[in-house]
């Protein structure tokens, strides 16, 4: 099964305009069901562009986009993603509970479910016992696994990614990335993930997807086939390898 289909995907802003942006030209992409996918590429190569088209927050001047065997616009409607951004997004004056449960009070989830939803998606990033807090009373790694919990609370079979972990210390984000990858194993989430990050995207990802600018295409694209990811994946030789091979791929 595929999780995301694109197609011949050209994204131009501000059309016929003097300040005329080719942000994405002709993009072809599949990431199968389950598959853990990175967009990475320098600054302004359209890796933001390419997930929010994906999330159909904005629509393709050319190409199709297809998530779980749907247009983007009908996935969205049916809610078949999950959304986590770079800055948390919580809402300060909700709990962490209430902030979880927003998507499923959207959804008009009763609220019985909603709060045994909320819970569930709390114990599996680790914060089972805040759920009575305010996000102004936990730390920024802890605001991120609350952003993760409300967008896997709809169960989607797909979370996109942008920059989530960015602002976070080196140890918090590594720390995150293994739970990342345990919840998306658990839950059998497919994931599109931007990053900056050459090792976090060779340590999260079934494939790396390298991006170039002006305008945006992809370039190349990587498999990684590591057989654990755990704390002796990223001192490995093959690891390092990987790394390398991104690293080259950017440069080119
Ligand atoms: N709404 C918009 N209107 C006009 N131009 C836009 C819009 N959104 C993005 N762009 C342009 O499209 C290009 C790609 O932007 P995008 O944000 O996707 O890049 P990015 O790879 O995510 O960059 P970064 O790594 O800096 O976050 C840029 O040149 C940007 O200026």
């Amino acid at each position: 099964m595929t999780a995301v289909s694109i197609a011949g995907v050209t994204k131009v802003f501000n059309q016929g305009r003097p300040d005329e942006v080719t942000a994405l030209s002709d993009v072809d992409l599949t990431v199968d069901s389950g598959q853990f996918v990175s967009l990475i590429g320098p600054s302004g190569c359209g890796k933001s562009t390419l997930l929010r088209l994906i999330a159909d927050l904005i629509a393709p001047s050319s190409g199709t986009v297809t998530v779980a065997g749907k247009p983007a616009g009908q996935a969205r409607r049916d809610q078949e993603y999950g959304i986590a951004f770079q800055q948390a997004g919580l809402f300060e004056w909700r709990t962490v509970r209430r902030n979880v449960e927003l998507p499923l009070e959207l959804r008009r989830i009763p609220r019985q479910q909603r709060r045994e939803r909320a819970e569930e998606m709390l114990a599996l990033v680790g914060l089972a016992e805040f759920g009575g807090h305010y996000p102004a009373q936990l730390s920024g790694g802890m605001q991120q696994r609350v952003a993760i919990a409300r967008a896997l609370a709809v169960h989607p079979n797909l979370l996109l990614m942008d920059e989530p972990f960015g602002a976070l210390d080196e140890m918090t984000r590594e720390r995150l990335q293994t739970e990342l990858l345990q919840i998306c194993a658990t839950t059998g989430t497919s994931t599109v993930f931007v990053t900056h990050s050459i090792s976090e995207a060779v340590f999260l990802s079934d494939k790396v997807v390298v991006m170039s600018a002006r305008p945006g295409r992809i370039t190349t694209t990587i498999d990684v086939n590591f057989e654990r990811r755990d704390e002796a994946t990223r001192q490995s030789a093959e690891y390092f390898e990987v790394v390398t091979a991104v690293r080259k791929a950017l440069r080119s």
